[in-house]
């Protein structure tokens, strides 16, 4: 069964857009995010599960395989300028960003509109998560944080998976 694609912007009060890639002007973008149904009734319960103030800040969701290319291959040489290259180049570069595929049995997960990239806001703005949104480091891994107890990120307030 094939699932609807649902734009985010007037989803709810909790949930705000800011379209990170068309912003930067990246090639099959719109200004707008969308998910596949499922995906914006999930969202949704997840913000009823946030305290109250808190709300979601999507970057994106469903992604064209034109962006999808664009983004690896802009993160692809940004990795290669720090010296990745070869096997640890791919390695580095599997650990952030997906391979674009047009595999409809194997796609990857921003083109079936089935992931999202997200932060969270409150009244005062984006909440601290410990590292940039795209920052390609170990910084933006899950797990990095966790043995740093003295730092309050709003990571708390996200499942680990
Ligand atoms: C590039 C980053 N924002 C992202 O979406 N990464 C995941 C792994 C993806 O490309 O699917």
């Amino acid at each position: 069964m094939t699932e609807r694609m649902v734009p985010l912007s007037r989803l709810s009060e909790r949930i705000k857009i800011e379209p990170y890639y068309y912003k930067m002007g990246l090639n099959g973008t719109h200004n707008e995010c969308y998910v596949r149904s499922e995906v914006a009734t999930q969202l949704l319960k997840v913000v009823t599960f946030l305290p109250e103030g808190i709300g979601v800040h999507l970057w994106d969701g469903w992604r064209s395989f034109e962006t999808q290319l664009a983004i690896y291959e802009a993160t692809k040489k940004e990795l290669m300028l720090k010296g990745f290259q070869g096997v640890s180049l791919e390695r580095e570069l599997a650990k952030y960003v997906a391979k674009p595929t047009k595999d409809v049995d194997h796609p990857s997960p921003h083109l079936s509109g089935g992931a999202v990239d997200l932060t969270l806001f409150d009244g005062n703005g984006l909440l601290p998560m410990g590292s940039e949104f795209d920052e390609f480091h170990e910084r933006s891994q899950l797990d990095y944080f966790e043995e740093k107890k003295t730092i309050d990120l709003a990571r708390k307030y996200l499942p680990s998976q």
